[in-house]
């Protein structure tokens, strides 16, 4: 398609254009923008003629215009968030002789009024949407994560995986192992998944993040009038909703020693007992447990059992932290960017060579979560494709001295006149003053020479 949207657009119909209620972009077949009208360069606040010829991508957000000049399907009705309003588009590609030769898009929205309080019931839904969605996340029972599903192919973790492999089967305790942030739970995940339980439920409970007072009855669960504040009706504890299943114990290093004493006879009886009642129930439950805890110490400290120790470590699974894996940075980095990009619908940036360099001289003490936090701020703070050594977080930088981004001063005559100027100081100098030495150093004519000395106002005499 021409790139010319002059050519493309003959006056009379950008007037027409420029009459409508709906906005309207239209792309080459490089998704630049060759038109856009004039109602959605104002809500834009661009001036249209600074922006024809510039990357779609670059000029309004959130654009999936790029997509569909790529794959040649049109997209309609897409909820797209550009300066914080939520708006309905429909994408559609052009084509010439069946090739792809650009794409139109359009913004639909009604009179103003109408169109706030649409978008105000849109935020809310999604506001609503998202509240229901980290419930759900937090609440989650299940295993979501299958081994294939976690990046990383370093040797280091080909050996976890193994003997993830190999210890799924069958019920021994496992205890997974590793500084915080390394993907302890994932596996333990991955763990279940691949077990003959994979059918049954997967519980996790941090014991860390649970009052002590409180976790007996999350454990184990609790009758009805047990306490002040108990459920009508009671409620079950981890220990009966993992029946048949998976019980996740993280941070198990944390748990408090009364506790401690009530876990090991539940695993050693295989039966639990609900807070308020003297009914003991069989439960068929298989243990994997994490820390970050050094347990031997804390079992020399006498703050953590002995004997449990022995009965939850039947299988150790030792997690290396980042730093010792580096070479699984620049896949975890990609994955993490795919997945904000999907979530998002921008395209997926990609890190310089800096950026990159510099995450994989960094010595992450809060492991892949860090790095996570570390991608998506820095997603955040990007809006091109790249994202810069300045986007990373402050801590990445520490010790570190960032370069200033590359300015270009001056035009090129400025920048070539004063390159010359540097040249005949740096002949004259050599030649101590003797202008037809320089002007034979230099290739030119001593007239030449003259010429250039009094254009640069310069008269050296050493
Ligand atoms: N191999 C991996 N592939 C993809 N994402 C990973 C991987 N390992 C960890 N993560 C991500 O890193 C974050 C931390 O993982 P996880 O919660 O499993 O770590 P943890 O060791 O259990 O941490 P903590 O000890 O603090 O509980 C999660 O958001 C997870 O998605």
């Amino acid at each position: 398609m021409n790139n010319n949207n002059q050519a493309l657009v003959s006056p009379d119909l950008v007037q027409a254009l420029d009459a409508l209620d709906e906005w309207l972009v239209v792309v080459d077949a490089q998704a630049r923008i060759v038109f856009l009208n004039q109602p959605y360069a104002h809500f834009l606040g661009l001036k249209r003629d600074e922006v024809y010829g510039q990357p779609v991508i670059e000029v309004i957000e959130n654009t999936q215009m790029h997509r569909v000049v790529e794959t040649g399907q049109p997209e309609l009705s897409r909820l797209q968030e550009v300066r914080g309003r939520h708006m309905i588009a429909n994408r559609y590609p052009i084509r010439q002789g069946g090739k792809v030769v650009g794409g139109i898009g359009t913004v639909l929205f009604h009179d103003t009024h109408e169109w706030r309080q649409m978008n105000t019931q849109i935020k809310a839904l999604v506001s609503e949407l998202d509240f229901y969605r980290r419930a759900l996340d937090k609440e989650q029972t299940g295993a979501r994560f299958h081994l294939n599903d976690l990046i990383g192919r370093s040797p280091q973790i080909q050996k976890v995986n193994e003997k993830i492999k190999k210890v799924a089967a069958g019920d021994a305790s496992v205890l997974i192992r590793g500084e915080s942030g390394t993907g302890k739970e994932l596996y333990a995940h991955a763990l279940h998944l691949l077990s003959e339980r994979s059918r049954g439920p997967f519980i996790k409970i941090n014991c860390a993040a649970i009052p002590e007072n409180l976790l007996e009855a999350e454990l184990f669960g609790y009758e009805e009038g047990a306490f002040t504040g108990a459920k009508k009706g009671g409620k079950q504890g981890k220990f009966q909703l993992a029946d048949g299943g998976t019980l996740f114990l993280d941070e198990i290093g944390d748990m408090p020693l009364s506790m401690q004493a009530k876990l090991l006879r539940v695993l050693q009886d295989r039966e639990v007992e609900a807070v308020g009642s003297n009914r003991l129930v069989k439960v068929d439950v298989r243990l994997v447990t994490a820390t970050h805890q050094p347990l031997e110490k804390r079992v020399e400290l006498g703050e953590f059992r002995e004997d449990l120790y022995y009965r939850i470590n039947v299988v150790s699974v030792e997690l290396p932290p980042l730093r010792e894996r580096r070479e699984d940075i620049p896949a975890l980095a990609e994955h993490f960017l795919n997945r904000l990009a999907n979530r998002t619908g921008r395209r997926a940036p990609k890190l310089t060579a800096q950026a990159l360099t510099r995450m994989l001289e960094y010595a992450w003490p809060g492991n892949v979560r860090e790095m996570e936090n570390a991608i998506e701020s820095a997603f955040y703070l990007s809006q091109g494709h790249k994202i810069s050594l300045q986007a990373l977080p402050a801590a990445l930088m520490e010790g570190l001295e960032v370069p200033e981004p590359v300015v270009y001063r001056g035009t090129l005559k400025e920048r070539l006149a004063a390159a010359e100027k540097q040249i005949l100081e740096e002949a004259l100098l050599a030649c101590d003053g003797n202008r037809l030495l320089a002007a034979k150093l230099l290739g030119i004519s001593k007239t030449s020479l003259y010429d250039k000395l009094a254009k640069h106002l310069l008269n050296i005499d050493l």
